[in-house]
């Protein structure tokens, strides 16, 4: 069969984004992989499908697969991208679109100067929800990998992160910690890593290693989740600029009990047919 896709980037995190509500197709893991394969594909972190909502309340279901061929709970700048997508499609007319993930309902707002502004729902800090293993809830968590001991942020945008705090993210030991921290025994659905350097109360810089694809130029909820944790630990003020590989994001946390609020770009690249 011949798919139409899309390819799209949120500051260089790439995605092909397909339509599955005018192309009826049951996407596979083996389907994901090809689509994502930068030899053999297309090439991108993420497949993003476009699909029918299941529920009355919401104006589509968003489903987000990992480059490796696994479904996940969200994506931050695939959901800028989503937006984007669904309005150039005029598969909407709306301005705040409501859209279901496998981590609930968020909403997505087309912005000025073609930013995207997502509402990315409430953070999640009980470790036994993000999952992880922990005693209790604390603003640092003593955590060994590879031997190392780390203090570490542990936070769910839907999706789970562990925020490692070091002092240059030029030279984070980003490839070597990444991958040992991402399959950590003590997060049961494994973990996207970031490694945050605080810059000042209202800037952070970060590189993240995520989890079933390895480092992105950008992650979307590892910047809700570094913001989250910096803010938790008393480092950052309500509203942080978070600067990634690809380019910056603004990240809006007023506490405990509010959502994340996400705004940055949402870039279309170019569209095509590929058989699968
Ligand atoms: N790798 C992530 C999914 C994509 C998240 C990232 N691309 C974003 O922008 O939030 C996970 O396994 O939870």
């Amino acid at each position: 069969m011949q798919l139409r896709f899309t390819k799209m980037h949120g500051l260089g995190n790439d995605f092909v984004v397909v339509d599955l509500i005018t192309q009826r197709f049951k996407l596979k893991p083996h389907h994901i992989r090809k689509l994502a394969d930068r030899h053999f594909g297309v090439g991108c972190d993420q497949v993003l499908a476009v699909e029918i909502p299941t529920r009355p309340d919401v104006d589509f279901r968003y489903r987000i697969y990992n480059a490796e061929g696994s479904e996940v709970e969200q994506c931050g700048n695939g959901a800028r991208c989503f937006a984007r997508y669904v309005v150039d499609k005029r598969l909407t007319g709306k301005q705040v679109i409501r859209v279901e993930t496998l981590a609930g309902v968020i909403e997505l707002e087309l912005a000025e100067n073609r930013q995207v502004r997502v509402d990315m729902g409430q953070p999640i800090l009980e470790p036994a929800q993000i999952p992880f293993q922990a005693e209790a809830q604390a603003e640092y968590y003593p955590l060994e990998i590879d031997g190392q001991s780390w203090q570490v942020g542990a936070v769910s945008m839907g999706n789970p992160h562990v925020v490692l705090p070091v002092d240059n993210v030029d030279t984070a030991p980003v490839a070597q910690i990444g991958p040992i921290a991402e399959s950590h025994p003590r997060f049961p659905q494994r973990v996207n890593v970031g490694f945050m350097q605080i810059i000042n109360r209202d800037k952070i810089r970060l590189r993240v290693f995520e989890r079933g694809v390895g480092e992105t130029l950008a992650c979307g909820t590892g910047a809700c989740a570094a913001a989250v944790a910096g803010i938790v630990q008393g480092h950052l003020n309500d509203t942080v600029t978070v600067e990634l590989p690809g380019g910056a994001l603004s990240i809006h946390w007023s506490g405990p009990g509010h959502p994340v609020i996400m705004t940055g770009p949402a870039t279309t690249v170019f569209e095509g047919q590929i058989q699968v």
